[in-house]
């Protein structure tokens, strides 16, 4: 349903990654490793639409991600590094803010259960700007709770979380998967036990490097071709 053709990236004249194809279908997580600066977070604000700067295509269910990108936008669920979460507003203001971003209505009760399922309860009325860095994203990640987003981008959610906010993520995202959503996760958490639809993709093996490496095989291969280096 989200298929990259040949994706690549460069920033500040550096390649991060080249030729990066892969197919992600309803049921599967797709976890992206790799090291410090290899470009996790910048791929996924391209797959998010908050980056346009990129080569290659994009596709979401068979089409141009340009030309729906309303449906997509509509069926996305991202949480960056630094999720958006208004300190003056309270951590049931903020989730109906957030919900009416993504064209969602949550009811009052929703809201609570979201609340209860993070911890928050007892929170209810107290300034996000008041709260501790992993409450603060403990607020965005009750979203996951009650979304309706069948591909949930998630950048380092586990990222200042407590050993049972961990455990209740890994549920979600879990129970996510096996109702046919799809996730694409960037975490140092081993993943793996979370089901069979897992995946892991190493951006490392698509960087530039590599890239060298290939053209200076490719020499010997065709003689006729310049190579730049
Ligand atoms: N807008 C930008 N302008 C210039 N350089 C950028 C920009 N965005 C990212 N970079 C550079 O691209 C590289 C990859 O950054 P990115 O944040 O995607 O890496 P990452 O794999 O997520 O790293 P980490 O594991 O440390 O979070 C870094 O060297 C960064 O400085």
């Amino acid at each position: 349903m989200l298929e990259l053709v040949k994706l690549g990236c460069a920033r500040d004249d550096r390649s991060l990654f080249r030729n990066l194809s892969v197919k992600l279908s309803p049921g599967e997580l797709l976890q992206i490793e790799g090291a410090n600066g290899s470009g996790k977070t910048t791929l996924l604000r391209v797959l998010a639409g908050l980056s346009g700067d990129y080569q290659g295509n994009i596709f979401w269910k068979g089409k141009k991600l340009s030309s729906v990108y309303a449906d997509f936008r509509l069926s996305t669920f991202y949480f960056g590094h630094k999720p958006a979460v208004k300190a003056e507003l309270t951590p049931v203001e903020n989730i109906v803010w957030r919900a009416s971003l993504r064209n969602e209505q949550y009811s009052q009760q929703q809201v609570l259960a979201a609340l209860q399922q993070v911890s928050l309860n007892g929170y209810e009325d107290t300034p996000c700007g008041q709260l501790s860095a992993g409450q603060h994203r403990r607020v965005a990640l009750a979203d996951l709770f009650a979304s309706q987003s069948s591909l949930w981008i998630l950048d380092e959610p586990f990222t200042a979380i407590d050993f049972h906010g961990v455990a209740w993520l890994e549920t979600q995202l879990a129970r996510h998967v096996a109702s046919g959503g799809m996730v694409i996760i960037t975490s140092h958490q081993s993943l793996s036990e979370l089901s069979g639809s897992h995946r892991t993709l190493r951006l490392d093996d698509y960087s530039f490097a590599d890239a060298i490496e290939e053209a200076i095989e490719g020499v010997g291969d065709d003689q006729d071709e310049e190579v730049f280096l």
